[in-house]
């Protein structure tokens, strides 16, 4: 859980990100603990995902550092970026796998790419990393093609976890699937930061995702992280997209959803 005395494990300072004359962020600071999952949300077009590739390195900023595990993604050697990047995990949006390879073989490239392993023990440990995202043994010589929408995602969920990372970054994790589909989607995150101790960084529209499993809440707005906090505390602030968010007839709705859950615990 969150243990904000501990050092952050990713720390964004002073970050600007400008396309031409457009400003994206502006002097962003965030900070993000072990263990958490936090969610960042913010109107379309505020940036979240600017600022996940930024966090990656894929976007290298107009200004302003990140620091990962301490250290600046901005001036590590190739060596020792690449080193880095092996301990994070990345979903993105539509699952990017690749269309070729079946979901076995897409699981095992990051372990025969990053790590050299035979093709034999990269599917053996891809297949852990299937069971691992509940994935049936019977989906590892399917294409991508030939899934649903919610076994992408857990494909695209296996691979971001063939490395073992320690942060696992998520980009609309839920986008596109069915109301269960997402709700077992985001159990299975819960369960997975449980079990393995994962940090987590979920980009999200999904307000029932917010109030089920994230420790604390970022909120993109005015080209800055306007608040990062607790989902109680990031209710309460002054703004107008806020209000409309939390307070609209969908905020509505999770925040009853979730109170109901809560009572049946
Ligand atoms: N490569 C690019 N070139 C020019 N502008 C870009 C580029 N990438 C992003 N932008 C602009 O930066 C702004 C932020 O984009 P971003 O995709 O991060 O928004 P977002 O908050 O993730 O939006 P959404 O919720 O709609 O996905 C947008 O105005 C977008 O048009």
């Amino acid at each position: 859980m969150v243990e904000t005395t501990t050092p952050p494990i990713i720390q964004v300072r002073d970050l600007d990100n400008r396309f031409g004359d457009h400003v994206v962020h502006e002097h962003l600071d965030m900070d993000v603990y072990p263990g958490e999952i936090v969610g960042v949300v913010g109107g379309s077009g505020t940036g979240k995902s600017v600022l996940l590739r930024s966090i990656l390195g894929l976007r290298p900023p107009t200004g302003g550092t990140v620091r990962i595990f301490d250290q600046e993604i901005g001036s590590l050697s190739p060596e020792a970026r690449s080193r880095l990047e092996r301990r994070l995990g990345v979903l993105f949006q539509q699952g990017a796998l690749f269309s070729s390879l079946t979901v076995v073989e897409n699981i095992a490239m990051p372990l025969i790419e990053h790590i050299g392993l035979s093709r034999t023990s990269a599917e053996h440990i891809a297949a852990m990393k299937m069971s691992l995202a509940g994935l049936p043994a019977n989906a590892a010589n399917k294409y991508p093609a030939e899934l649903s929408g919610g076994m992408i995602k857990r494909a695209a969920l296996a691979r971001a976890l063939a490395l073992d990372p320690e942060i696992l970054f998520l980009d609309e994790p839920t986008a596109g699937l069915d109301p269960v589909g997402a709700g077992d989607f985001d159990q299975l995150i819960l369960t997975l930061r449980d079990a393995l101790g994962l940090t987590v960084f979920l980009v999200t529209h999904d307000l029932d995702t917010l109030y089920t499993i994230c420790d604390r809440v970022a909120v993109l707005a005015q080209k800055r992280v306007l608040v990062n906090d607790t989902l109680a505390r990031v209710e309460q602030v002054d703004n107008d997209w806020i209000k409309e968010y939390f307070h609209g007839p969908r905020g509505r709705a999770a925040q009853q959803a979730q109170n109901r859950r809560q009572e049946h615990c």
